[in-house]
């Protein structure tokens, strides 16, 4: 297998929204969890985009694991690597994003690395180096109470500057509109002020189309899944891919119960589980009690029992900013994270203990908890359900095959979890 593009994604749910970018650009894509073992069979595939769950851990830990899947992907042929981070570039001054872009920059010996987190599809857009989530800077949008990474900056070139230890420059709106070649008369201008970094604006897709041209010059690229869909754009463009033409895989029913999972606290997680309450049985964890110990997941494992058999049931534990800024205070914000994500992936485990395997799982950190502890080892990309989020199938699992969507906390309208139940057959 020789890859044309590697991917390193900092969480699953982010690997997931950019395997399905890929996906519907024709490239042949697989998602791993971690860095593959030489016993897992992987079909031949244009792209690999290997997940970590990188985001919220100690950035020594985040950069060692890059470049741990760096090196995989290379040795697999991959002449250039994305490192994907979120559409809301989530991160806290300790990094990770910085860490990580240096080191693999270092790796990739390249003289300066593009990055953008836009995502116009789902109204990420960057402009003079400001993100604005829809029609708001990111400081003003939900993501200003994220459980764990709260964002009070929306100029990236500052925000990506407290964290990296390399200076930072913008490609603005401007030069970008003006082509391939301007951008790249910008870069170079950079790099000879030393420059090791540039965020680059982007509000349409064919921003991004131009961008993922200039990106394939280099080594290393930073940024979600728009700079995905460019640089697959530019791939095939180049003749580099030939596109597939079926694009996601479909296979057999896997039917059985389904349940869903929220841990994401997120405004449009929310207003989804608030919604679901119409069609399926909902229950919500007490936060407090998770914290206090093991028996509230066997109280939700007790209550799922007895109705998984009726039809689709959804546990939560998602909480408003202001319940979550409590539980914080009194427990810390990474312990309480922690427990809650671990009482997730144990009711995971108990429902797929008895028979479920179909599980939308709503939180990328939440995710990940649930992902490592059902040890699933890849996925296939099948259908679309929401921008961002489609119906993943396992590959190489003990359990047998299983259907998963893995949402991030952001995306999806507000009947997501039966319009995913819909295509998870
Ligand atoms: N009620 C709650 N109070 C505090 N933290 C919570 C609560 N429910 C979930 N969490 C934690 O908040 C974090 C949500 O992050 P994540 O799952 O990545 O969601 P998102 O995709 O919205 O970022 C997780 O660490 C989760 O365990
Ligand atoms: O780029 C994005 O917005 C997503 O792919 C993503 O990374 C989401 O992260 P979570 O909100 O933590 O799921």
């Amino acid at each position: 297998m020789k890859l044309s593009l590697g991917c390193i994604a900092d969480d699953y749910t982010g690997a997931s929204d950019l395997a399905n970018t890929l996906t519907r650009q024709g490239l042949r894509t697989v998602q791993t969890i971690g860095v593959p073992s030489d016993d897992l069979a992987l079909p031949e595939v244009d792209a690999v985009v290997v997940s970590l769950k990188s985001r919220s851990i100690e950035a020594g830990v985040a950069v060692e694991r890059s470049r741990a899947a760096e090196k995989w992907l290379r040795g697999r042929g991959a002449g250039h690597v994305l490192f994907k981070i979120c559409s809301t570039f989530d991160s806290t001054d300790a990094g990770n994003i910085g860490p990580v872009m240096d080191a693999l920059r270092a790796d990739s010996g390249d003289a300066i690395v593009l990055v953008t987190p836009a995502f116009p599809e789902t109204g990420r857009t960057v402009y003079q180096g400001n993100l604005f989530v829809g029609p708001v800077p990111l400081n003003e949008s939900p993501l200003k109470d994220h459980p764990l990474n709260p964002m009070h900056d929306s100029n990236l070139v500052r925000v990506l500057a407290r964290q990296s230890r390399t200076q930072v420059g913008l490609v603005d709106l401007a030069t970008l509109s003006r082509g391939a070649e301007a951008v790249r008369g910008r870069l170079a201008e950079l790099v000879g002020k030393g420059i090791g970094a540039a965020i680059i604006d982007a509000v349409f897709d064919r921003d991004l189309e131009t961008i993922g041209n200039v990106a394939l010059d280099h080594r290393l690229s930073v940024g979600a899944s728009g700079i995905g869909l460019g640089l697959a754009r530019a791939l095939v463009a180049s003749g580099k891919v030939k596109a597939a033409s079926a694009g996601a895989v479909s296979g057999a029913p896997v039917g059985g119960p389904a349940a869903c999972l929220a841990g994401s606290c997120s405004q449009a997680t929310l207003a989804q589980i608030a919604n679901a309450e119409k069609t399926m049985a909902v229950l919500h964890l007490d936060p407090e009690q998770i914290v206090a110990g093991p028996a509230e997941a066997r109280r939700a494992l007790a209550w799922a029992s007895d109705r998984i058999t009726d039809g689709p049931i959804l546990i939560a534990s998602s909480s408003t900013p202001d319940q979550v800024a409590a539980l914080q205070s009194r427990h810390g914000r990474d312990a309480a994270g922690h427990a809650i994500e671990q009482a997730m992936a144990d009711i995971a485990e108990g429902l797929v203990r008895t028979g479920v395997r179909r599980l939308v799982v709503a939180g990328g950190e939440t995710s990940g908890a649930v992902v490592d502890r059902l040890r699933i080892p890849g996925f296939l990309v099948g259908e679309e359900i929401a921008a961002g989020v489609p119906v993943l199938r396992s590959v190489g699992a003990d359990n047998g095959e299983m259907l998963l969507a893995l949402k991030s906390g952001n995306f999806g309208g507000t009947e997501f979890f039966s319009d995913a139940l819909k295509l998870m057959r």
